[in-house]
């Protein structure tokens, strides 16, 4: 067996416990060992006079075959297929409120709750986006040079181990350039699938011949058209590298860093009066239903990601001062912005019959006998059907998609709509530079991916096989929020992510799930198909589509915005520097801060975010 072992059994303890963490004065307390967090345990501890503690409400479990396994945890965020998502020992499992737009419909939002994170739960795409969504954090929002495309290159390097891909896709080039994008030093191991299905090449070529090109490096600052894409899975072992096992577990032996995990950090404590203004003094947590306090020397890093971030903040008294009031919960820091601006990938599905023979990943669903051998393949020689990620992801310019005339129509409807309605500053500079960006066509605006099973858009019948298309609208109008509603901690916030509530966002759905289907009745992927299954063809008219995927939108799980980084004058959470206006030693270093959302899959971007944070903390300090 190739996988790593670890004999014992979960949760497995890591190197402390609450009480005896509660006694350590660190220098930098972590809220949240995910993604981020990590990240920033691993490199502020690597000197070795600076203490860190990580408090994490999951369990440690390094090993983990259900982790490790690409296809044994999930294969598309939001589907119940797996054994990861909606499972209390790795998921958050929160769910929307009942959209507005979607007739009532609740969103169920995975969040990874387990040392590592969202990393350790999500789909494993590597993706970078394309320059103009970074170069905005500078321009836009107001940040500077360093959080262009140029300044944070460095840092997504720093991130990577990576290794050429072996297969090509139709249309695809190898071009020295995609190896000069990456890093291969890093903690994260990043390659391409080895195994493929039947469906993935014809679907390539498909594509290709209705307009598509392939794009042999999208990671050199032009995402857009379809990619083989990355993803952060080791080569060698198929195991996936996640912030568990990648950023923490190679440390764990460091005796100036500590990680309590199974403790749910419940507030901040501040003192205010000082020169210094408002100032953290340590951070309260509950294991076993007791609550702990543990002091901080430097600062507090919230790193709980853009979901629970907003909520501990607000439950220490910094947030919307009407929200907090109403709760009895005495206001610290009165910051209206605080967990406003949410902003996600919406995502509809469609899925076809395949023919009978033509191999999907279904086969491991009803063929034990199959099943069996890919087991085997996969624990002897890391290969087979259980190493598979999505690998076909387009992110197409809208152009792509849709005629000139109605782009033109779609446009005129947008601008109409923005300017009935009442803008904040930072959504004014957002709506103008989205509308900048999209007359560009230099992002992609709807992303097409091929997942090869059903089960996602409808309920599988056993012994069929499906191909899933699912339509993701990158670069949303709507705007969201998370807030709390109860001073319980272990409460699930308030999420509202507002989907569809801008009839544009609508609009780009049903133009490219249209398109979807014009591209799946396309030589060759057409002769592999046995017809249009959910939506059936009876769907037809734009108001048939509209009607269709408001029952069928999800999230992408990109959940962002939360605590922006933008200036103070366009209502920012947070400053270049990553620190909370108006409080001296608390920074937010999780997808929170992302301002507005960007053309691909983000966790490369949290990462990368993440490496750049470790280094201001360091520049801050002289460490
Ligand atoms: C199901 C799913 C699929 C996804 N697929 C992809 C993909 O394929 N590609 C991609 O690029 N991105 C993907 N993403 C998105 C990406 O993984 C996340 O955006 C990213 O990992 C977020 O990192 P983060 O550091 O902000 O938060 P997280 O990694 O979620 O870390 C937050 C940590 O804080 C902990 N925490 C929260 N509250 C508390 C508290 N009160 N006390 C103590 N600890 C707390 C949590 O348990 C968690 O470990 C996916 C996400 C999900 C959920």
């Amino acid at each position: 067996n190739l996988q790593p072992q670890y004999n014992g059994s979960y949760p497995a303890p890591t190197n402390t416990d609450a009480s005896s963490f509660s006694k350590t004065k660190f220098d930098f307390v972590v809220v949240g060992g995910g993604t981020a967090g990590l990240v920033l345990a691993y490199r502020l501890s690597a000197n070795p006079k600076v203490s860190v503690g990580v408090i994490e409400a999951g369990q440690y479990r390094p090993d983990d075959p259900f982790i490790g396994t690409p296809t044994a945890g999930n294969l598309l965020g939001n589907a119940d297929i797996g054994t990861l998502l909606g499972n209390p020992t790795y998921d958050w499992m929160f769910q929307s409120v009942p959209q507005t737009a979607l007739n009532g419909l609740v969103i169920d939002y995975p969040r990874g709750k387990v040392v590592g994170g969202s990393s350790a739960i999500n789909s494993m795409i590597w993706q970078r986006a394309s320059d103009v969504d970074y170069d905005n954090w500078n321009t836009v929002f107001g940040n500077g040079a360093g959080w262009s495309a140029k300044g944070m290159q460095s840092y997504f390097k720093r991130v990577e181990s990576w290794t050429e891909p072996e297969l090509l896709f139709p249309g695809q080039k190898r071009v020295p350039a995609l190896a000069t994008e990456h890093g291969t030093n890093g903690p994260i191991s990043v390659s391409y699938d080895t195994f493929l299905f039947d469906v993935e090449a014809p679907s390539v070529a498909a594509a290709n011949a209705i307009g598509i090109p392939t794009n042999s490096n999208p990671d050199g600052g032009n995402e857009t058209y379809i990619a083989l894409t990355a993803r952060s899975v080791d080569p060698k072992t198929a195991v996936r590298s996640y912030a568990g096992n990648a950023y923490y577990q190679p440390v764990i032996g460091r005796p100036n860093l500590k990680l309590l995990s199974q403790a749910v950090v419940s507030k901040i404590n501040f003192s205010k009066g000082g020169k210094s203004g408002i100032v953290a003094t340590g951070v309260n947590y509950i294991v076993d239903g007791k609550t702990y306090t543990v002091s901080v020397g430097k600062e507090v890093i919230l790193a709980a990601g853009s979901l629970k971030t907003p909520q501990i903040l607000e439950l220490s008294g910094v947030g919307n001062k009407t929200i907090l009031s109403n709760l009895g919960i005495p206001v610290v820091l009165d910051f209206p912005q605080i967990g406003e601006n949410l902003q996600d990938h919406p995502v509809t599905l469609l899925d076809f019959k395949v023919k009978p023979g033509v191999l999907t990943l279904d086969r491991l669903n009803y063929n034990k006998t199959y099943a069996n051998e890919q087991e085997a393949l996969y624990n002897n020689s890391a290969s087979g059907a259980l190493t598979y990620t999505e690998a076909v992801i387009g992110p197409l310019p809208l152009q792509a998609t849709v005629n000139s005339s109605t782009f033109n129509s779609m446009y005129k409807n947008l601008t109409t709509t923005l300017a009935k309605r009442k803008q904040t500053p930072i959504q004014k500079a957002q709506y103008a530079a989205l509308e900048s960006m999209v007359k560009g066509g230099e992002v992609g605006w709807f992303e097409l991916t091929v997942v090869p099973s059903g089960g996602v858009a409808s309920t599988a019948v056993n012994g069929s096989n499906y191909l899933t298309s699912v339509a993701i609208e990158l670069h949303p109008f709507g705007r969201g929020y998370v807030h709390i509603n109860s001073t319980d901690p272990n409460a699930q916030p308030v999420i509202d992510p507002k989907f569809l509530e801008i009839p544009w966002d609508a609009e780009v759905l049903v133009h490219g799930s249209q398109w979807i289907r014009k591209w799946m009745h396309t030589e060759p992927i057409a002769g592999l198909l046995d017809g249009d299954n959910v939506p059936g063809s009876n769907v037809q008219t734009d108001a048939q589509w509209d009607a269709y995927i408001r029952t069928a939108v999800r999230t992408t799980n990109h959940p962002l915005g939360t605590t922006a980084m933008a200036s103070r004058a366009l209502g920012g959470v947070v400053d270049p520097n990553l620190k909370i206006y108006g409080l001296a030693n608390v920074r937010v270093v999780d997808a929170g801060i992302i301002p507005m959302t960007i053309g691909v899959a983000i966790q490369s971007t949290v990462y990368a975010m993440a490496e750049k944070a470790a280094d201001l903390v360091k520049k801050s300090y002289g460490i």
